[in-house]
C-alpha cells in the first residue's frame, strides 16, 4: 500500500492510498479520513460509495463529510467506483465500464477480468482497512446514486459486516431502470434471475434489514425516473421495514444536495455504530 497524499482536515487526517488489488487485478486508489479520536484508539468506520463518473475523490473533496466525522469520531472510507488502467475494458458511454462498476462481480467478458467491485469492497478493501488502520469492527455504509445502490445491496447481503445503512438518492430498482438494465446485461448477462441479488428493492423484500434505513432523495432530482425510489418505498411497506425516506424539497442530484445532508448521515451512523443499536 502506498501513500499518495495526506492532508490535515478538521484536526484529523485525510489520506489517499493506492494498492495492488488481487481481486480487480490492477492498482486501486482509495481515500480514508481518520478523525482526531483515532490517535487515541480505534474508531468506527463509515463507507461512502460514489456514483457514476466518480473516482475516490468526488465525495472526499465535495461531500463535506470530514467535519461531521471529526465531530462524531468516525473514520470515512472512499473507494473508487471501478478498476482503471490500460488493461481495463471500457465503453464510450459514461454509465458503463470505467467509473461505472455498479459494485458487482462481472461474470461476462470483457468485464469479468477486472470488474469485481463487490468482492473488492466487501472482502479485499474491508480486510485491508481493518488490518492497516485504527478502526473497530463497527462498519456502516452509505453512498450516492450508483453508490447508494452499492451501499444498499452490499449491506442487505452482508448484515453481519455492516451494522448501519443509509443512502443519498440511490438507484434502488436497477433491474427496471436504464441505470441498471444495460449494465446488468453487459456485466452479468441476459439471465435476469442473476440480477435480483443486485436490486435493492428485490433484496429488501426478500431479506429485510436488521435495523432502520435512512434515505434522502432530492425532490427535484433530474434522474428521479432512473432511481425509482417508489419501488424501495413499496418494498419497505410490504416488508414492514423500519425506514426513513425523506423527499428533500428543492434539491437535485448533485453534491450540493449530498453535502447538505452529510451531517445527518454521519450522525445516523455514529449513533448506531457507537451504541451498537441499529
Ligand atoms: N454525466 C451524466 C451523469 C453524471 C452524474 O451526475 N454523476 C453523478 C452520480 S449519478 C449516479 O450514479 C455524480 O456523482 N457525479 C460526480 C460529481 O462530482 O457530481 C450526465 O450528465 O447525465
Amino acid at each position: 500500500m502506498q501513500l499518495v497524499s495526506r492532508n490535515r482536515c478538521f484536526e484529523g487526517d485525510q489520506a489517499v492510498y493506492t494498492h495492488g488489488s488481487d481481486v480487480c487485478g490492477v492498482d486501486m486508489t482509495f481515500g480514508i479520513y481518520l478523525p482526531p479520536q483515532a490517535r487515541n484508539g480505534s474508531v468506527p468506520v463509515l463507507w461512502y460509495l460514489s456514483g457514476l463518473t466518480c473516482t475516490h475523490e468526488n465525495a472526499m473533496t465535495k461531500g463535506g463529510f470530514q467535519e461531521h466525522a471529526a465531530k462524531h469520531g468516525v473514520a470515512l472510507v472512499f473507494p473508487d467506483t471501478s478498476p482503471r488502467g490500460e488493461a481495463v475494458a471500457d465503453d464510450e458511454a459514461y454509465d458503463l465500464g470505467v467509473g461505472a462498476g455498479f459494485y458487482l462481480n462481472a461474470t461476462q467478458d470483457p468485464w469479468k477480468p477486472h470488474f469485481q467491485m463487490y468482492d473488492y469492497v466487501v472482502n479485499e478493501l474491508r480486510a485491508l482497512i481493518q488490518g492497516a488502520f485504527p478502526v473497530t469492527e463497527n462498519h456502516g455504509i452509505t453512498g450516492h446514486s450508483m453508490g447508494g445502490h452499492g451501499a444498499l445491496t452490499i449491506a442487505l447481503r452482508n448484515p453481519t459486516l455492516f451494522k448501519s445503512l443509509s443512502a443519498f438518492s440511490p438507484i434502488v430498482n436497477p433491474s427496471q431502470s436504464d441505470w441498471g438494465r444495460k449494465q446488468f446485461s453487459a456485466y452479468l448477462g441476459d439471465d435476469e434471475a442473476t440480477w435480483a441479488q443486485h436490486d435493492a428493492s428485490i433484496l429488501l423484500g426478500e431479506l429485510g434489514w436488521h435495523g432502520d434505513i435512512l434515505i434522502d432523495q432530492g425532490a427535484d432530482d433530474q434522474f428521479m425516473d432512473l432511481l425509482r425510489p417508489q419501488a424501495f418505498a413499496e418494498a419497505a411497506t410490504l416488508r414492514r421495514q423500519s425506514a426513513v425516506l425523506r423527499m428533500q424539497g428543492g434539491y437535485d442530484h448533485s453534491y450540493f444536495f449530498v453535502s447538505s445532508f452529510a451531517g445527518d448521515h454521519v450522525k445516523w451512523h455514529a449513533d448506531r455504530l457507537r451504541t451498537g443499536l441499529h
